[in-house]
């Protein structure tokens, strides 16, 4: 090995040297360390011209990437990326010509188009199999005539369910579920004389899972109030029979003149033979409304009780002495009076879990499992109905219930293409992340679009908020800012909340009832009055936003309410999951309607789980 001292020599002349000869060569440690204690001076490669080097001398990629600090330096090529912007390529150009192996992880990123929900993964799977298959078999209807159902129910459907509504036909889940609740399989009408109420019948359990706002609440209410009528006649012929033959043994007895027992064994107070429970005051008076329209001329008796009505009007309803036969009420309600009246469940043949995805949920399913454990000895028809299956209610229905017939419609799971989704970044001009500010200039433009177009009708927005708490400090926000916005939130008094959704949903408003005196008492909130938004907001705006109404609302107000009326939804927080937007957009875009959701994105949000919504939006994808 060729040794030159670095103190003559300096070592890139000691190397030229070796290289000269063809010699190994090492510099001494004398004149390595030399070379590092000299002053530098930034001197530029002699390479420069060549550009950085596109690997190593180990071989491997060289390190500079477009993260490092010194990124960019000692170039003399334009960028690949900056390349494209000159040539004004767009995204999708630009993804072709990029190199096939570049990097795994964004290869993967989109050959996945749903990666980020997959992370989540809170909806069961229906395969595309299944669902063109029922695609198909629901083309087989296309009117309600062709359903076995009394004419009177018939004769009801648009003239009391619809609202008179003209030419009406069966929406998939109706054409799906109808004649299986009805038990007319392939199309054949039932054997005459048969009825779905018989005793000792075995119990059956159904699931109905479509979009939101596709009529599922008639699809099961029609076939329901179908059974209950046909039954009557059977009973009222059964106890003339039976009171013929009690008159006749009587008469051989020569007991003619006994006095009758005082106890009615036949007394229908207190014994539905239907019982509809859903989540919350609002769905009951909202389902509630439907059934007592028909009950006008399909004659039955309904009783809708929940919490937003006192004890007396509870006990009045349900024990009334002509009896009730289709009850409509939340499980703790049903669950706290069959604590003192157990025998309220014995008649039950037919039991409706709507919204079935929150009634199954961690925190109402106790309560439910409760319920159709204590009815299933009279139960027939075991009903659940929901806009989605999420993955815990799948396993729930597969452990408890495996004989569960499914009935879901092709476009389960997926957000209409007719809803749009658009996205507000609350950290850009003008926002700086101020997402309150932003909400309220999306109102402000929705509300002033509408105004240019000349539109004379009261625009309704929804809000969505993903806290409780937020409701009512947003509400008062948006008043601050010259807009017409009410909050609603489990913290609302049930009277106001009414009036305030039905300008929403644009359904009366029933007679007032006195607020319940034993429940237990609630941390209740009024609405926004005059006085709490002057205590907000000192200085409210001059500004007026006019003609648009808001209310801001939690998950509570997302589930099953008709709000037919909205045509915009906000979604102020990202929502949790898939499940959640499914609900909160479901409030538009209701029965073929058109719609618009905007959802607020700031740094710490989502964004790859909101980019993949609206991605799978727009493919009118199934979500996951
Ligand atoms: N066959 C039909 N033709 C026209 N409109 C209908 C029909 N069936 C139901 N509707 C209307 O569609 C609207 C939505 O119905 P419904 O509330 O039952 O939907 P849903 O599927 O239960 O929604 P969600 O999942 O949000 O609870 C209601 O206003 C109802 O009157």
């Amino acid at each position: 090995m060729l040794r030159l001292s670095s103190s003559r020599c300096p070592h890139w002349d000691a190397s030229a040297l070796a290289r000269a000869f063809n010699l190994p060569w090492q510099p001494s440690r004398t004149a390595a360390t030399l070379q590092k204690r000299r002053p530098s001076r930034m001197v530029l490669s002699e390479r420069v011209a060549r550009g950085a080097p596109k690997t190593a001398p180990t071989g491997r990629p060289a390190r500079r990437t477009r993260n490092s600090p010194f990124a960019g330096m000692n170039t003399t090529e334009v960028p690949r990326s900056l390349q494209y912007a000159k040539n004004n390529l767009s995204a999708a150009e630009r993804r072709r010509q990029q190199p096939k192996a570049r990097s795994g992880k964004k290869d993967e990123k989109e050959k996945d188009p749903m990666r980020a929900l997959k992370m989540q993964r809170r909806l069961a799977n229906v395969s595309y199999e299944k669902r063109s298959r029922v695609k198909q078999e629901i083309m087989e209807w296309d009117s309600f005539d062709e359903f076995d159902l009394l004419p009177v129910i018939k004769e009801s459907i648009s003239t009391q369910a619809l609202g008179g509504m003209a030419d009406v036909s069966p929406t998939p889940i109706q054409r799906l579920a109808i004649p299986t609740l009805l038990e007319m399989p392939d199309g054949k009408r039932r054997k005459k004389g048969k009825t779905m109420l018989e005793p000792n019948k075995e119990m059956k359990q159904f699931l109905l899972a479509a979009e939101t706002g596709s009529g599922k609440t008639l699809a099961y209410v029609l076939p329901m109030l179908d059974a209950i009528k046909r039954a009557e006649v059977i009973e009222a012929r059964d106890e003339a029979i039976e009171a013929a033959e009690d008159e006749e043994k009587k008469r051989a007895r020569g007991q003619l003149y006994e006095l009758d027992s005082p106890v009615d064994e036949h007394s229908k107070a207190g014994r539905p033979k239907a019982i509809i429970l859903l989540p919350t005051s609002e769905l009951v008076a909202q389902v509630g409304a439907l059934i007592k329209s028909l009950a006008h001329t399909v004659k039955f008796r309904s009783a809708m009780i929940s919490a937003a009505f006192s004890g007396t009007v509870i006990r009045n309803r349900l024990f009334a002495p002509s009896g009730v036969d289709v009850v409509i009420a939340t499980p703790h309600l049903i669950s706290s009076i069959t604590e003192s009246d157990p025998n309220i469940l014995s008649k039950v043949s037919h039991l409706v879990i709507d919204e079935a995805d929150s009634l199954l949920d961690r925190s109402f399913s106790p309560i439910t499992s409760s319920i159709i454990d204590r009815a299933s000895p009279s139960l027939q028809q075991l009903i659940f109905c929901s806009a989605t299956i999420p993955r815990s209610m799948d396993s729930y229905l597969s452990k408890r219930y495996p004989e569960t017939k499914r009935l879901a419609t092709p476009n389960l799971h997926a957000i209409p293409r007719r809803v749009q989704l658009s996205v507000v970044d609350i950290e850009k001009v003008p926002y700086q992340g101020n997402r309150d500010l932003a909400c309220a200039q999306t109102i402000w433009d929705i509300g002033k679009e509408a105004a240019e177009a000349g539109e004379d009708r009261q625009k309704k927005i929804v809000v969505f908020v993903n806290e409780r708490e937020k409701t009512i400090e947003l509400a008062k926000y948006l008043c601050s800012k010259g807009i017409d916005a009410n909050a609603l939130s489990r913290d609302s008094d049930d009277r106001k909340q009414a009036e305030i959704l039905a300008a929403f949903t644009g359904a009366a408003v029933s007679s007032p009832s006195k607020p319940p005196k034993d429940p237990k008492p609630s941390s209740y909130t009024p609405a926004i009055s005059a006085g709490d938004l002057a205590e907000y907001s000192p200085r409210p705006t001059a500004r007026k936003l006019e003609n648009t109404k808001v209310l801001v609302m939690t998950d509570i107000g997302s589930r099953g309410i008709d709000t037919l009326l909205v045509k915009h939804v906000i979604l102020y927080d990202v929502p949790h999951t898939s499940i959640d937007f499914i609900h909160r957009l479901g409030r538009v875009g209701r029965m073929g309607r058109r719609g618009r959701g905007i959802v607020l994105v700031g740094k710490h949000d989502r964004k790859d789980v909101v980019k993949e919504i609206r991605e799978g939006m727009f493919k009118g994808q199934a979500l996951i």
